[in-house]
């Protein structure tokens, strides 16, 4: 066995195989055979695809476990029916649409590369599209949902603590902040287009009377005053250095005395060739984002104290699927950061 002509081959497949899993969850293939079996005809003839083709990335599907066939008829495999359709409490559907989305751009990596600039536009990309705009928070909602109780147990919160989630999604941290912390109150600062999503899924987490969302531009709004903690989860990755430092900054300057910053990602190893996921995660960020760009620990620990805060205790979630740093305004008006008096 030629394991490094295996292991080239793979990564050169790789996307083929990606681009079935995308293609099935666009045309809603799975969705629609959740409801009941369907011969390829029937699935052309719902999906307005080729009969032919539609047979192809079925037989496709069930190569790659996503689906079954009997006789004529395909239906979803467990896998597909707890990790691919919306309505399962464990789905992955909305995020791997917006992994299926994203394909396109990172497509154009080699003229990213070329150019150091993002293959599109972030405005025209996100917010003006409400269908891509629910799949990606949602879509982080699905994914994040999975460690956010973890996370939360970091933050280790007093009771009656306020926070503020900066750019807080969905709001799935806050709902485990506050499920984890009884007395807690969070509120959320997030995009406009971005509210009514929020607004949905802390209803539904049965949170509206202690979690609030509030429209806001993390790029230039202050995070409120005297607040206990401040969360930053998965923000830093997507924005300039320039941008990042404002950010802490404006943490600082909303916390009391004592009050905790709960950054939470996805971090390089020192050398920045490592963990693989984050190597990816980095680039996605100046695939997608432009200006992004994914930290090491040590720099974000850097980040932290040049505005004021005392160094990171940093936890590994998940078997190190995410790192949290949590670090303290330190107590006393004498260890103020000179920057948060002239902002
Ligand atoms: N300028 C901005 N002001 C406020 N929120 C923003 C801004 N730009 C992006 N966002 C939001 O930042 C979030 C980044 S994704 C991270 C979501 C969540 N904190 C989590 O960890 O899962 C998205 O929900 C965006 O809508």
């Amino acid at each position: 066995m030629d394991f490094g002509a295996a292991h080239v081959t793979q990564m050169a497949l790789g996307a083929w195989q990606a681009q079935v899993l995308y293609t099935l969850s666009e045309l809603d293939v799975f969705e629609l055979l959740s409801e009941k079996p369907l011969s390829a005809q029937e699935v052309a003839r719902r999906t307005g695809a080729h009969p032919l083709a539609a047979e192809g990335l079925l037989n496709a599907g069930v190569a790659l476990k996503l689906l079954t066939r009997d006789g004529d008829a395909y239906a979803d495999t467990d896998l597909a029916l707890r990790l691919l359709c919306e309505d399962s409490p464990e789905s992955l559907a909305r995020w791997v649409r917006v992994m299926g989305r994203w394909s396109r751009p990172w497509n154009g990596l080699t003229e990213v590369v070329r150019t150091g600039r993002p293959a599109e536009e972030r405005e025209a990309r996100l917010w003006q599209d409400p269908r891509y705009t629910a799949d990606f928070v949602l879509g982080m909602h699905e994914y994040a949902r999975r460690i956010a109780d973890e996370v939360a147990d970091h933050a280790d919160l007093p009771p009656g603590a306020r926070v503020t989630d900066v750019g807080g999604g969905a709001g799935t941290y806050a709902i485990a902040l506050c499920r984890r912390h009884p007395d807690v109150s969070v509120r959320i600062l997030e995009l406009a287009s971005v509210l009514p999503l929020a607004e949905r899924t802390v209803a539904e987490a049965g949170l509206a009377d202690r979690i609030d969302v509030t429209a806001g531009d993390y790029l230039t709004d202050p995070f409120g005053t005297d607040v206990s903690a401040v969360v930053l989860s998965n923000i830093l990755h997507q924005e300039s250095r320039e941008a990042g430092e404002s950010i802490v900054r404006r943490a600082h300057r909303a916390l009391r005395p004592g009050g905790k910053l709960v950054v939470n990602g996805y971090f390089l190893d020192e050398s920045r060739t490592r963990p693989l996921f984050t190597t990816l995660h980095n680039l996605s960020a100046f695939t997608l984002w432009g200006g992004g760009r994914s930290y090491t620990v040590g720099e974000a620990a850097a980040l932290l104290r040049s505005a004021g805060f005392t160094e990171p205790v940093v936890h590994q979630v998940a078997q190190g699927a995410s790192t949290v740093l949590v670090a303290e305004k330190a107590e006393g008006p004498e260890d103020q950061h000179p920057a948060d008096r002239r902002e």
